[in-house]
Formats: structure tokens, sequence, C-alpha cells
């Protein structure tokens, strides 16, 4: 199911009806990383459940809250809680809300996830800044632009090569270094794939042989229809978990260590993020 630029249009009416915040920056918080959205100030707070075409969040660590405020001076606006393809929901569902942004003004999209790190320098704890991305399920024609297209959004067949915004890879690199983040902060390839099984072991390393540094079950989609209608996107995965590589390994992927790792690493993410926005507003990185 597909949603048309109407319907989109009119739940971004809806919500600009509602509230006088007209957000550049939309954020989208992964498994755990919901803190993000308490760093907005004067928030206006909707219930996915109150807005209309909304689905709703399923998923342990993921509220199901649409907040907008100030973060450091800047109009936002977060998605606590995102949506994913295990959940049930039709792909364009899933990216719906990305389109909501464009419609209300966003033009940077600021996307975060937790992710089982498959490169082996990478540590449980590490953030890295997403420079590129395998679609896996878009091998398999689950694409989130498959369907009609609507020009309105964006042309029939979107470049990726530029996905990730190297300005902003480049700013974040800076920031985190000036707040003392080097020994953890990475850059690398996340791989999507559809879940809620985690990954075997043969499948990490097929995965890490393909060049993956990461692997989840998120993000993409949502970077691939906001590069679709034109949006700037920065993505960080927090590394939750290693991937299990070796079948000697007693380790097991779980979701609750996901979250967990999330509440360690929760309060540098933040202010990685908070600082790049006002760091955003300084350079004048905007048109
Ligand atoms: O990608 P986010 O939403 O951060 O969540 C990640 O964490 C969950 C697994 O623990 C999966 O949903 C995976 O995609
Ligand atoms: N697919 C997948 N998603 C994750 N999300 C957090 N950790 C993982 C992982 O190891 N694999």
């Amino acid at each position: 199911m597909s949603y048309t630029y109407e319907e989109c249009k009119a739940t971004a009416d809806w919500l600009m009806a509602q509230t006088d915040i007209r957000p550049r920056i939309g954020i989208v918080c992964g498994s755990g990383l919901g803190g993000l959205a308490n760093l907005l100030k004067d928030q206006v707070v909707f219930n996915y459940r109150d807005i209309p075409n909304f689905p709703q969040s399923t998923v342990h660590g993921h509220a199901g809250r649409l907040v907008f405020g100030t973060l450091k001076g800047r109009p936002c606006v977060c998605m606590q809680g995102r949506f994913h393809l295990y959940e049930g929901y039709p792909i364009q569902k899933i990216t719906l809300p990305i389109r909501i942004f464009k419609l209300l003004g966003v033009d940077t999209v600021i996307l975060t996830n937790a992710a089982g790190g498959l490169n082996q320098d990478f540590k449980v704890g590490d953030i890295m800044i997403m420079k590129d991305h395998i679609n896996m399920p878009g091998f398999a024609g689950n694409n989130p632009l498959s369907g009609p297209n609507d020009e309105r959004f964006g042309t029939r067949f979107p470049c990726m090569s530029d996905a990730y915004d190297r300005e902003l890879q480049q700013l974040a690199m800076e920031v985190g270094q000036e707040l003392g983040y080097g020994d953890f902060l990475r850059e690398g390839v996340y791989c999507v794939l559809s879940g809620p099984s985690f990954e075997t072991i043969a499948e990490c390393r097929m995965l890490h042989r393909l060049g993956a540094d990461a692997v989840g079950m998120s993000t993409v989609h949502e970077v691939i229809v906001a590069r679709h209608c034109g949006m700037r996107v920065f993505a960080l995965s927090l590394i939750t978990n290693q991937a299990v590589m070796d079948y000697d390994s007693e380790e097991k992927a779980n979701h609750e260590e996901v979250l967990q790792t999330g509440k360690q690493r929760s309060e540098q993410l933040e202010r990685l993020v908070s600082t790049l926005v006002t760091r955003i507003e300084h350079n004048n990185i905007y048109a």
C-alpha cells in the first residue's frame, strides 16, 4: 500500500494546524536512543496513535511519539520510535513519516540506529558515522520507492551514490574529536536486513566479506525516501553488540543487550547530535 501525495499532505497539514513550530531538522531515534527527543525544549508532543495515517510503534525501546521542539534554538521534529519491516508494515508505511518531514519543511534528516558490529576493529559502544549502505531487502525487490512515482516527491530513478552528506560526516567527525570521542567514533557501511531474527554466523561472515561494517534492520528505507525527495541525510549507528562470527563463541545477540548499550552510550550520542545541530547553524550549511 502506497500513500498518495494528498494523503501525506493531509497528515502534514493536520500537524501544522496544531503547532507553530516549523522544523528544518528531522531526527529519527533508534532502539533505546529515544532520549534524544527529551533534549528538545518547548515540546509539542503527538502520540503516533493520534496522528492520521501514522503506524503504531510495537517494539520495546520505541516510545511512539512525534516530538516537536527546539534543540539549541533550532526548530526540530523528532520521531521517538521508528517502524521496521518485521513489524509487518508495508515498506511505504514505514517510511511515511519521512515524507511528512519533507512536507513540514524539513531539509536535513538525522537518523540513529542500534546495530551489530561486523568490522572486527569495532567495539561495543562505538558510534559509527554511516558513509554508505547495502540495501539487502532492495536486492529482493523490497524498495520503498516501488510502485507509481509521484514527481512532486522526486524522480523515478534517484541517485544513491551521494546518499550520505559528506560535509555533515566531516562536521560530525570534527565535533566528535572536539568532544573527546575520538576513541569510539568510527565510520563505515551499514547493511540492512529485514529481521526480526538476528543473523547466523555464516550470514555475518558473508556480510562482512561483502563490505558491511555494521548490520541492522532499519534506517536505509528512510534514507532512500529522504534522498528521493531531496533532503540531506546524516546517520549514526551505535554498535550495541558484536556480530557473532565464530563457531566457538558463546555470544548470542539479543534485544536486551541492544537496549542496555543504548543506555550506556546515550549521553554521548545525544551530545554529538545536539552539538552537530548547533554547528549546522553556525556553519550556515542551510540553503
Ligand atoms: O534500527 P533500530 O530501530 O535502532 O533497532 C535495531 O535494534 C533492533 C534489534 O535489537 C532492531 O529493530 C534493529 O533494527
Ligand atoms: N540485524 C541486526 N540488527 C541489530 N540491531 C542491533 N544489533 C543488531 C544485530 O546484531 N543485527
